[in-house]
């Protein structure tokens, strides 16, 4: 199993590191095309020998989504392919209770509603979502989707989500990609409307998703949260706090990644 971690920036590749590195001591640092990998070796319970290779890839989707190409065809062409791409890092939370008119409740159960994601928590994409790749139209936002080309949404392997999300007690929902942090209770509250699912927001998600999808290559996405998604206040980030959180999700993780590996259609073997 072979799997290529990618965040933004060092302080999270550092963080995966720690977490992952808490089963194994890292092993290389070596250089792919615009950037340097970070090698370590977890010996996983059972099954295959497992590979991680984590990367500082840059902040935002064409960043990501680069640094990620760069790295999967390093390896194809190498004749040692990732099975699994995971976008990493911290991320803004939607952390207030949905607005009536978004909230899913009349039609969904109590249970699998999307739970809130607080400051600190992890939280595990169950949809990688490109949430301002589109159009301004005299109705509103259109999705390039709506305009009929490309894609704005990846689904990771759900059994992995379950998993990785049950074994983190992470919450689990939709991720949003955006291209520009939100920054107002306006925009946030029109982010909830159009994704009511959505329990957090980054900037990467769905470059790795989408530069993973291009080569076949199943993707991930965990955050851990640093902020709430809305008005702008630099004070109440928690930046440290949630690169802990980063660390102890990736020493979870890590193991048990190393008992999974992948049909095509991304389910348990
Ligand atoms: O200047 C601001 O107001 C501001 C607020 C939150 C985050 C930033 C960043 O520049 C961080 C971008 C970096 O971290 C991830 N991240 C963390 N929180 C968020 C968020 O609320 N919305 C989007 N991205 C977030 C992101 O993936 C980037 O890698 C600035």
């Amino acid at each position: 199993m072979r799997v290529l971690i990618v965040t933004a920036v060092p302080a999270e590749r550092d963080a995966v590191v720690r977490g992952v590195g808490a089963t194994a001591p890292e092993l290389a640092e070596l250089p792919v095309p615009g950037g340097m990998l970070h090698r370590l070796s977890p010996a996983p319970p059972a099954g295959p020998p497992l590979t991680v290779d984590v990367l500082a890839a840059g902040v935002g989707p064409a960043a990501a989504a680069a640094g990620t190409a760069a790295a999967l065809t390093a390896a194809a062409v190498a004749r040692t392919p990732y099975d699994l791409a995971v976008s990493a890092g911290i991320g803004g939370g939607f952390t207030t209770a949905r607005p009536a008119a978004t909230t899913p409740a009349a039609t969904t159960p109590a249970a699998a509603r999307p739970a809130t994601a607080r400051l600190g928590s992890v939280v595990v994409a169950d949809a990688i979502v490109a949430a301002d790749l589109g159009a301004e139209t005299p109705d509103g936002f259109a999705a390039v989707t709506d305009l009929g080309f490309g894609t704005v949404e990846h689904l990771p392997p759900a059994p992995l989500v379950a998993a990785v999300a049950e074994a983190t007690d992470a919450v689990r929902g939709t991720v949003l990609t955006v291209s520009t942090v939100t920054g107002s209770a306006e925009r946030a509250a029109e982010l909830l409307r159009r994704h009511p699912c959505a329990v957090a927001e980054a900037m990467e998600g769905f470059g790795v998703a989408e530069a993973a999808a291009a080569q076949s290559v199943p993707a991930l996405e965990v955050r851990t949260v640093s902020n709430a998604v809305g008005p702008r206040d630099r004070a109440a980030w928690r930046i440290g706090e949630a690169l802990e959180a980063l660390t102890g999700a990736f020493a979870t993780i890590a193991p048990l990644l190393g008992t999974w590996t992948f049909d095509p259609e991304g389910t348990r073997q």
